[in-house]
Formats: C-alpha cells, sequence, structure tokens
C-alpha cells in the first residue's frame, strides 16, 4: 500500500505509542488527525508536529472516545479536514484496575466503536474506496498476569474483536484490512502507572513483582512499536493478522492452529 496523499486517524496520538506512530506516519507523508482526550498534551504535539513537519499535515481533535457522539464527530472532521480517510489506528487505551468499568468502555467498547466508524467512511459496502484498520492489543492478551485482570480481559477482547471482524470484512469484500498490534512493556507514561493505587486499586501490592517482569522481559520503546505499525499498514496482503511485538523476538506474528473437526 503507498501511503502518499493518504488520510489517517489515530486515537491516543497525542503521547506515547500513538504519538510515534503519528510521528511515522507524517514521516511518510501521510496527513494525521490527533485524537486525544488529553487537550493541553494535544495542543503541544500539535505545535511541535507543526514545527517539524510543516503546518497543514496534522490536526488535534480533543475528544473522549468512550462518548460515541463526540467520536463520531471526530471521524467526520477529519473527512471534512482532509477530505478522505485511509488509515484508523485505535490505539487510546488505559491502565485501571479500580475503575474497571471505564477500562473495559476505554480498551475495549470504543475499539469496536472506532472500527464500526472506520467501516462507514472506508467500506465499498459504503461506496467507499477501502482502507486499513489497526487495534492495539496488548502481550497482556497471551499472559494471566494476576496485577491486571480487566486490562487483560479487554486486550484478550480486542485480539478476538478484530480477528473476528476482518473474516467479515474479506467475506463481504469491505475492502478494508483489519489488523491488531500487541506490544510487551513499552517505555510510556501508562507503564508508570502502576506504580498508583489510584490505577491499580487493591492490586497495587503486586508492583514489586511488576517490575520483577518489567527486568526479566525488558522494556521497548515507542519508535520500535510504530515500525511495526507501518509495517502492518503498508503490507497489503495481511488481514487479520496478530503482530506481537517483544524484546526477545521482536517484531512476529502469532499463529494459531487450524481448528480440526
Ligand atoms: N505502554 C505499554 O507498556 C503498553 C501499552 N499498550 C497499549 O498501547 C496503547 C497506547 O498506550 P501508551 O502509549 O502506553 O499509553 P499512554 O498513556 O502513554 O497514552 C495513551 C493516550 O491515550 C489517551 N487517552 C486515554 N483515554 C482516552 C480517551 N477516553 N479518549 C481519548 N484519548 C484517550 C491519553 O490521553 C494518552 O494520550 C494502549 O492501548 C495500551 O493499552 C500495549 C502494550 C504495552
Ligand atoms: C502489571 C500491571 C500492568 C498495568 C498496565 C501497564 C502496562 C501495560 C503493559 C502491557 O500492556 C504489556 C503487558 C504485559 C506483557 C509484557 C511482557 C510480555 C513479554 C513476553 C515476552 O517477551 O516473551
Amino acid at each position: 500500500m503507498s501511503l502518499t496523499g493518504k488520510v489517517a486517524l489515530v486515537t491516543g496520538g497525542a503521547q506515547g505509542i500513538g504519538r510515534a506512530v503519528v510521528e511515522s506516519l507524517l514521516q511518510s507523508s501521510v496527513k494525521v488527525a490527533v485524537v486525544d482526550l488529553n487537550q493541553e498534551v494535544g495542543c503541544e504535539c500539535k505545535v511541535q508536529l507543526d514545527t517539524e513537519y510543516g503546518e497543514g499535515n496534522c490536526t488535534f481533535i480533543q475528544c473522549d472516545i468512550t462518548d460515541g457522539d463526540t467520536l463520531k464527530d471526530a471521524f467526520q472532521t477529519t473527512v471534512d479536514q482532509f477530505g478522505q480517510l485511509d488509515i484508523v489506528v485505535n490505539n487510546a487505551g488505559i491502565n485501571n484496575e479500580k475503575d474497571w468499568e471505564k477500562t473495559i468502555q476505554v480498551n475495549l467498547t470504543s475499539v469496536i466503536k472506532g472500527t464500526y466508524l472506520a467501516l462507514d467512511h472506508m467500506s465499498k459496502e459504503h461506496g467507499k474506496r477501502g482502507g486499513v484498520v489497526i487495534n492495539v492489543s496488548s502481550m497482556a492478551a497471551f499472559l494471566h498476569s494476576p496485577h491486571q485482570p480487566v486490562y487483560t480481559a479487554t486486550k484478550h477482547g480486542v485480539i478476538g474483536f478484530t480477528r473476528a471482524i476482518a473474516d467479515a470484512s474479506s467475506l463481504a469484500d469491505y475492502g478494508v484490512r483489519i489488523n491488531v498490534l500487541c506490544p510487551a512493556f513499552v517505555d510510556t507514561p501508562l507503564l508508570h502507572s502502576v506504580e498508583n493505587e489510584a490505577n491499580m486499586g487493591k492490586f497495587v501490592k503486586f508492583k514489586d513483582d511488576f517490575k520483577h517482569s518489567m527486568n526479566k522481559f525488558g522494556v521497548l520503546k515507542p519508535p520500535q512499536i510504530a515500525e511495526g505499525m507501518m509495517r502492518m499498514i503498508m503490507d497489503s496482503s495481511l488481514n487479520g493478522a496478530v503482530m506481537k511485538i517483544t524484546c526477545s523476538k521482536g517484531i512476529h506474528f502469532h499463529t494459531y492452529e487450524p481448528l480440526s473437526a
């Protein structure tokens, strides 16, 4: 897939993994809508991106992705401003075991909504030209970490939803590839939330165990995740693919046993 002239929307794009993805897209001459809850960080991000990549190539849209109408407006604003939509990265996520229902809303429900909105704007079913969606899960989807039961559940859910809707896209010829990316630990503000009782609730007592895991498995940098993301966006053979990124194996794909009768 050539990226020249394409338009992307990245949720949670103002910092961390999303910010690294936004920069990689801008480096490939993609126009980008940065959709994020955090007004202050989002505005700072926009100023820095304008300085580095030139004005008119990105926009910041303040949006709480858990508010369905606001998320819908963010998609429409992107299309109104840049004329089309080709790439959607449903990246925004939180770690909050205390307010675990919010974690489900942000990490799973909003990823589903973001995927359906992406299909509204890109699917051949709606007379559009096709495109690509990448949903961000986590290596937590392959573990059963006692520190983060609901976070883990949401990340399992993102994989299940993405593989199923990718099959639907293929069967119904939506022309939209839908893939999922699962990073191991990445050095972002989210990773430091494990220190806080406000995030971890009663599981905060496991924080030393968690730090032991980080030491054991290592911590990636956001540009390493952006590299995997760009591969998934550009490789037109990928639909329903589950990419893992770890310190030990780098970028690789999860494989599933075929079902037997
Ligand atoms: N940092 C890590 O170790 C790993 C992170 N991930 C996943 O990667 C994704 C990005 O995480 P990080 O960059 O680490 O987090 P981060 O906390 O650094 O950045 C997340 C961004 O999402 C935004 N956001 C949060 N709630 C939102 C909402 N309701 N509406 C709109 N924007 C919202 C935040 O304002 C922030 O800018 C998440 O889905 C996370 O679960 C996956 C594996 C490892
Ligand atoms: C333990 C509490 C974590 C709270 C959430 C904070 C960060 C989230 C991180 C992730 O999503 C990644 C979580 C787990 C997987 C990490 C590493 C597995 C590496 C496996 C390997 O290298 O083979």
